[in-house]
């Protein structure tokens, strides 16, 4: 029979977890199955299944056969007891923390978040009588000040889109837990293969599956992986199935089981890349300060070196121009593309304050430490020397 692959390492679990050909007319591909729903040999167990008596298929918006492997293989790969995936990261992130929260709970959150989580906390959640309280969570004593008996969840991204702040995961669930609440981060810059939150003692861990774990930009979709069954269920049969109907198509699961595939070969490249460019780019004239894990300037390289495995493919920086001439380095770039989103093959390079982080107000910006100059760059796969001879042109033109 097959070996085990439940027990095999990171990429042999990403590349054959929960998947034997000799069930599926030899296929070595899983198929994909686009059925929206699943015919009944009887109708009590049609009613059944709708009980959860029966564990059968019945309609994918709740559960789908393509989307189930993908969750499998994301759990192990998260060490995790049970995932659920969706349309998009917003997705995955709204669903949970719908399933989690209820009028009068506070949320607390740590000072810098994607824009659209940020949204959804202050302008989304905070409409239904939830609090959000944003705490600068690089000092854990923060959050131990902060928890009281109203929070029911802390949230926190490491590192932080998009200036690269870290949180001491392990340290932050420790006090959260001792405080009778539940944690949840975003996952989705490091991927499982760098950093396993769950391990960490975080309950969640959420992702944008269309960055790293996809892998080449052609998709949109979220996951949320979780440390309990309980509330991987209630998030299925609330957050997904009746709050958000965020639900992920079967065609875009197998291109992300298919990105899994790569993904520890497309990590090692990225953050090699990742470390060559913040180093190139320190060095040159026309910078003012690199943000990347892995240079020994960076206020909390121990803590990295501590908590990821590698350091990573995003780096933000700031030039001795400010904001001109971040602009006129953008402009000036001809190999990297101008654009949002990251984990890409392609090296992207965005700006926050007018995009990604763009629903922030300027004072807002200012508070949760995302400068007007910041520039955000997911380095990609491209021959490294192609990349810095685009990036040192542009320095040069900036500068
Ligand atoms: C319009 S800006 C483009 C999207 C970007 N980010 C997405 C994102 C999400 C949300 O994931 P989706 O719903 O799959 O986009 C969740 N969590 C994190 C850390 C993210 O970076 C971006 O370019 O920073």
């Amino acid at each position: 029979g097959k070996a085990n692959t439940h027990t095999g390492g990171f990429s042999t679990r990403a590349i054959h977890f929960g998947y034997n050909p000799a069930d599926h007319q030899g296929a070595l591909v899983p198929p994909i199955y686009t059925s929206a729903t699943f015919a009944f040999p009887d109708v009590g167990y049609g009613g059944r299944c709708f009980t959860g008596e029966e564990n059968g298929y019945f309609y994918t918006r709740i559960a789908n056969p393509t989307l189930a492997l993908l969750e499998g293989r994301l759990a192990s790969l998260e060490q995790g007891v049970g995932a659920v995936v969706f349309g998009s990261g917003m997705g995955a992130i709204t669903a949970t923390l719908w399933s989690m929260l209820e009028p009068g709970d506070e949320v607390l959150a740590d000072m810098t978040l994607y824009g659209c989580t940020f949204s959804f906390l202050n302008h989304g959640l905070a409409r239904f009588g939830v609090s959000v309280r944003h705490v600068d969570m690089t000092n854990p004593a923060n959050v131990a000040a902060a928890l009281g008996d109203k929070t029911r969840v802390v949230y926190l991204e490491s590192p932080a889109n998009p200036n690269m702040r870290l949180v001491n995961i392990a340290a932050v669930s420790a006090l959260a837990h001792a405080s009778g609440a539940k944690v949840v981060v975003d996952n989705t810059y490091c991927t499982p293969y760098l950093q396993q939150p769950l391990l960490l003692g975080a309950d969640v861990s959420v992702h944008s599956m269309t960055k790293y774990l996809g892998g080449h930009g052609d998709l949109t979709a979220g996951a949320a992986v979780f440390a309990d069954a309980e509330l991987a269920q209630r998030v299925r049969l609330y957050g997904l199935k009746d709050m958000t109907g965020a639900v992920m198509s079967a065609q875009d699961a197998h291109l992300v089981m298919r990105g899994l595939k790569t993904l520890a070969l497309r990590m090692d490249r990225h953050c090699q890349s990742a470390q060559t460019l913040a180093d190139f780019i320190a060095a040159h004239p026309a910078t003012a300060v690199v943000h990347y894990p892995g240079l020994p300037s960076f206020p909390q390289h121990a803590l990295a070196k501590q908590q990821m495995r590698q350091m990573g493919g995003m780096i933000a920086f700031e030039l001795q121009g400010g904001l001109e001439a971040g602009m006129c380095f953008m402009d000036a770039l001809q190999l990297v593309t101008r654009a949002v989103s990251l984990g890409d093959a392609e090296t992207l390079a965005q700006h926050p304050a007018s995009m990604t982080h763009s629903v922030y107000t300027p004072e807002e910006r200012a508070a949760h430490g995302i400068s007007e100059g910041l520039v955000r760059m997911s380095v990609g796969l491209e021959d490294v020397t192609d990349l810095l001879d685009d990036i040192g042109q542009a320095l040069d033109l900036a500068h």
